[in-house]
């Protein structure tokens, strides 16, 4: 009893694919994006490369201000959206250089071209930039936060995130949302 018909789409265009299923993809991205700052935060260590790079953000900033022009999405919310991932990006990376500076055993042995890191962030930002265009019926949704907090909670537990990667998360997103 209680069973739908299978054929209740049949007739129809296939069911829109759910607020979850759109803005999953945007909170993974974010979560992979923020798993490049460990590497950045090595790339810098000990050298002169400050985590804070002016030059830089505009480049990314103008890059995904295109993309999304490209993508037929609004510029402005995918700009304001990567302020917020490029400002987690640097609470991870502050982060990490305060554990290492309180305990250098914990720094990285090893330090990564930061070219290369940026070529990875490029790639991302271009993923991200395309789960933004993806997900412009859920992030106008009112129900938009609820559902965003519950993609960060399975992108968390799936990808086992400590506390510092877990509070970036949270920072990297607030602009996903419309404020109400
Ligand atoms: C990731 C970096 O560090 C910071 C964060 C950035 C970002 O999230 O895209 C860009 C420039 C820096 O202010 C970097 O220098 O590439």
């Amino acid at each position: 009893a209680g069973v739908a018909p299978a054929s209740a789409h049949s007739t129809s265009a296939p069911p829109a694919p759910s607020s979850y299923s759109q803005l999953l993809p945007l909170t993974t991205l974010s979560a992979e994006r923020l798993a490049t700052a460990d590497l950045v935060a090595a790339a810098k260590w000990g050298t002169d490369s400050p985590i804070d790079d002016p030059a830089r953000e505009q480049i990314v900033l103008e890059s995904v201000r295109r993309l999304a022009l490209e993508a037929g999405t609004d510029p402005k919310t995918t700009v304001a959206i990567f302020r917020d991932q490029i400002e987690a990006n640097k609470l991870v990376q502050r982060g990490l250089h305060a554990l290492w500076t309180a305990d250098p055993s914990k720094a990285p042995a090893e330090r990564p071209d930061l070219t290369e890191v940026r070529k990875e962030i490029n790639r991302i930002n271009a993923e991200l930039v395309r789960a933004v265009a993806g997900s412009e019926r859920a992030r106008a949704a009112w129900s938009c936060r609820g559902v965003l907090a519950v993609t960060a909670v399975h992108v968390r537990h799936e990808k086992q995130l400590d506390q510092l990667h877990t509070r970036a998360l949270v920072r990297a997103v607030p602009s996903v949302c419309p404020a109400r």
